[in-house]
């Protein structure tokens, strides 16, 4: 496999990523990280990067349980308090699931999948994972080609899957070290 490909490892023990203090709490947040970001922030937007199909990731493959490497619907945003990148989302979809299982999926528009996610009693959700993403990652390399060289050599980063109906579904958020200088003030109201 080439190393530009090479996966990253994925645990379930956040200590496994030596994460700051700071980032520690975001990485393991509990709740919708949207929440907590309006919460942190007085403007808060999901901007939209890309919607479409694309070759499942190397290391998602499997905990999507396909059978190879196949093409999923593929969701890239940022999350951004205050004008500020935070966050880089992606999102896979296979494309198996039905409407049915994610009936605002394909509209989210720049409105946040944790609005959907979160509050919808039909959805499980697993456990979380978590790696350090080196540049070559390709979460990272589609990172960095939207927002720029972030001058680190890692990035932290979880991943969560989430069941509804037939349906699976896996977010992966790359956290970017701006957001441990945001401070909870309470008011965010959403920017679309
Ligand atoms: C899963 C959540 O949704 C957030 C919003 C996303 C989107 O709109 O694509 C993707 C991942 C999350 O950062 C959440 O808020 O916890």
């Amino acid at each position: 496999m080439p190393r530009s490909q090479a996966p990253a490892h994925w645990s379930r023990h956040v200590n496994a990523v030596h994460p700051s203090v700071p980032l520690r709490s975001w990485l393991t947040e509990p709740g919708s990280l949207t929440a907590r970001l309006i919460a942190h922030s007085t403007h808060f937007r999901v901007r939209r990067i890309r919607q479409a199909r694309g070759l499942v990731g190397v290391d998602e493959q499997q905990v999507l349980q396909l059978p190879r490497r196949l093409l999923v619907q593929q969701r890239n945003v940022v999350l951004e308090c205050d004008g500020r990148p935070v966050v880089f989302a992606h999102t896979s979809v296979p494309l198996d699931a039905t409407a049915a299982d994610w009936p605002l999926f394909g509209s989210l528009g720049e409105r946040s999948l944790g609005s959907t996610l979160f509050g919808d009693p039909l959805v499980r959700r697993g456990a979380l994972e978590f790696a350090r993403l080196s540049r070559r990652h390709p979460l990272v390399r589609r990172l960095e080609a939207t927002l720029g060289p972030q001058g680190q050599p890692e990035l932290l980063a979880r991943r969560c899957l989430y069941w509804r109906g037939q349906g699976i579904l896996l977010v992966c958020e790359i956290f970017l070290p701006t957001i441990v200088g945001l401070s909870a003030v309470g008011n965010g109201t959403i920017t679309t």
